[in-house]
Formats: C-alpha cells, structure tokens, sequence
C-alpha cells in the first residue's frame, strides 16, 4: 500500500416505523450519506486538531448542525469514539473526511442514524480495526442512536427487524452511561486521555424481511424539522393495553404483508396502522392524522399505505404506482396548514459500503 489512501463510505437513509413497528422496523432507502476519505500516513502529523480536515456539502452546509470541528461534528465525533476504545487518540495524520449529505436534518429520514453508521465505519477504517464485525459495529452504534432501527437498516440495509438482548444489570447500567460520557464533550482540543466505555458484546441483533418488488416509497418532506428527541419527549410512559394489542395484531403482519407479490393493498393498509406514536406526534405534525388517514387504497389508485417517517414530520406512503399523484395529494394536506414540502421516489437500499480506490 501506499502511503496515501482513499476510500468512500456510502451509508442509505432510513425510515423507521412503518407504523405499528416503533423502535423495531427499519427500512434502508436510497439517499446516501458519503464520506469521501483521504490518508496521508507519511506526514508525521497535520496542522488540523486531531489530525482531521472535514469538508463537507449537501443539508445543513454553514449551519450550527453542521460543525466542521472533528470534535464536534456527529460523524467525526463517533469515529473518535471507536479510534479511543481502542487506544488511538486521534486520526491517522493526515486525513481529511470530504462530507456529500443529501439526507434532510430532523425530517425522520434518518440522517443521525446514518451519521452515526458512517462514523463508526470512518473510525474501523481509519483504525486498521478489521476485527470488528458488522454486529460489534451495530453495538457501536447502540452506544450512541439508543434506538436500533435507524442504525439497524443503515447498516444491513433492506427492510429489517431490529431487537435487543436481554442484558445483565451491569450492562444496562453500561448502556445507560449518558452520551456525553460516551462521546466526551469537545474539551477545546485538549485531550483528557480517558479511555471511553467500550459497549457490552451482542447488545443489538437484526432479521431482514422480504421485500415485494413492485413497492416503492414515497417520502413527502415538509420544510420544518422535528428533532428525533423533541419527537419522544411527547410519548407518553405507558400505554392502554387496548393500544398495545392493536400494535402487536398489526406487526404481526407487516412483513408478511410487505414481502408478498403481487401485493395486497386492503392487507397492507391495515397493517401500518399505529396507535404508539403516530396519536401524540400529531401536536409537533400539524395535519398528520388526517393525512395519514386521508387516503386509502379504495380512494386512491396505486397506494399500498401511509404512516410517519420515522419520528417525522416526513410522510412515506408506500405504493405501487401513481406516485406522482399521491405526493401531490398529501402536500395539498400540508398546503392547508400553511407548510411546504418536496417529494422524493425512493426504493430499498443496500446498506453501508466501504469502497478503496
Ligand atoms: N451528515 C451529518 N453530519 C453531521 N451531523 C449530522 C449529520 N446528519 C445528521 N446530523 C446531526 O443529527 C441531527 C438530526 O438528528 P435527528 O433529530 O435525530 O433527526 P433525523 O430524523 O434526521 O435523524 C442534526 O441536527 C445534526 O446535528
Ligand atoms: N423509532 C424512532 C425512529 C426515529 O427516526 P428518525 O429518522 O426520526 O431519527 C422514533 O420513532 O423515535
């Protein structure tokens, strides 16, 4: 090898969901986050702190989101993590990370999952880490996203289920460590030497499900963001057990309903019906329960269903044709309260690749 590298990482966005599936159900699409990487290991060092130059283009370019300090910056950040549980303080000098983000920021697109996936990615590249798995890399991930359905789909990619094992006492309270203690807060470049707290073997664990090929997703994108974190702080701790059950009969089709060709449209509406978080997310979405209940496969030609992206405000309906038509007809919803949109046609993805030039 030369003294110079160069690899892309490609990592898809995500929709998490697909109603009834909270927390669980992931589905890679095909928006990619990419990472364009180069290494200079014959410099002893570089004049950027950490040895890192980040460039970047694309969502949220010279906004506070988007901090181009290694420290600071979400993907850089989480590449540190994984460079310190292994003992490598920094970079290798001398590298320079060039960002291409299409992803919209806090529009349920999954834009911090494939951040964080990326990050762990750039961290077992820029390491030499080749031990590290794609599972020890998704406990990686549960460190930092604590939900795995994002993190889930943007690394395995396709349509996926995502669960945790049962962890022992001392791992909860190893998961429970507060993020800033997993990702230390920028100590303006000085480097404290504390070595982070690796994450316990085995947390997080995935199923792939079938996909029909003639479904495609249709994701309508307001203008506004809802950050992911505002969007939990309105679920309520418990449910009616009424509420649960309806969840449980509904997930219990869902990937069933989406991996049969040609698909069943009655089945499917049915099946991405939810009663978790779609119900409270109403009050920070204005308009979501009546656009998601405003059209169904009997009014509207093509339509297999609509639910929330992830935790919104985007909308995805799944469909079969007449794509056009059904973004139109649910910004026309959005119209109503005053809230622009774009649409976009996205199809499952692969998942997070690594590729050397
Ligand atoms: N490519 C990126 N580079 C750096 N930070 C990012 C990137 N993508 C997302 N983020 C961070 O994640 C935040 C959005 O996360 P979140 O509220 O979970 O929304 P989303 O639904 O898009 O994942 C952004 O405000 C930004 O701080
Ligand atoms: N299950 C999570 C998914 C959040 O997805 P995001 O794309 O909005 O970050 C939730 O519903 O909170």
């Amino acid at each position: 090898m030369g003294a110079t590298e160069s690899f892309t990482i490609k990592t898809p966005c995500s929709s998490a969901n697909i109603g009834p599936g909270f927390d669980v159900i992931g589905l890679a699409l095909s928006m990619y986050l990419e990472l364009q990487v180069t290494i200079d290991r014959a410099r002893p060092s570089s004049a950027h702190p950490l040895n890192c130059r980040i460039t970047y283009e694309g969502e949220g370019a010279g906004t506070a989101d988007i901090s181009l300090d290694p420290e600071v910056n979400l993907i850089t950040r989480v590449a540190l993590y994984v460079l310190r549980c292994h003992d490598q303080r920094g970079f290798p000098a001398d590298t320079h990370v060039h960002i291409k983000n299409p992803i919209p920021l806090g529009r349920g697109l999954g834009s911090s999952g494939a951040a964080v996936v990326a990050g762990v990615m750039l961290g077992k590249e820029c390491g030499g880490l080749h031990h590290l798995t794609p599972a020890r890399l998704f406990d990686y991930c549960l460190m930092i996203e604590r939900h795995p359905d994002n993190v889930g789909a943007a690394l395995f990619g396709g349509f996926v289920g995502t669960y945790l094992k049962p962890l022992t006492p001392a791992d909860v309270a190893r998961t429970e460590i507060p993020l800033s203690e997993v990702l230390p807060a920028p100590a303006g470049g000085v480097d404290t030497g504390v070595k982070p707290p690796a994450p316990p073997l085995g947390i997080g664990h995935h199923i792939k499900f079938p996909w029909a090929p003639e479904i495609k997703a249709v994701a309508i994108i307001p203008e506004f963001e809802v950050p992911t974190a505002r969007a939990r702080e309105v679920l309520p701790a418990q449910y009616p057990r009424t509420d649960v059950t309806f969840n449980l009969q509904r997930i219990a089709l869902l990937p069933v309903a989406l991996g049969q060709s040609p698909p069943d449209p009655e089945l499917i509406y049915l099946a991405m019906q939810d009663k978790l978080h779609q119900p409270y997310r109403q009050t920070l979405i204005p308009g979501l329960t009546e656009i998601v209940e405003s059209m169904t496969p009997d009014t509207q030609e093509g339509l297999l269903g609509v639910c929330l992206s992830g935790a919104g405000p985007t909308i995805l309906a799944l469909a079969t044709s007449n794509f056009g038509e059904i973004a139109e007809r649910i910004i026309a919803k959005f119209t109503e309260n005053h809230i622009v949109c774009s649409w976009k046609l996205l199809e499952p993805a692969e998942g997070t690749t690594v590729v050397r030039a």
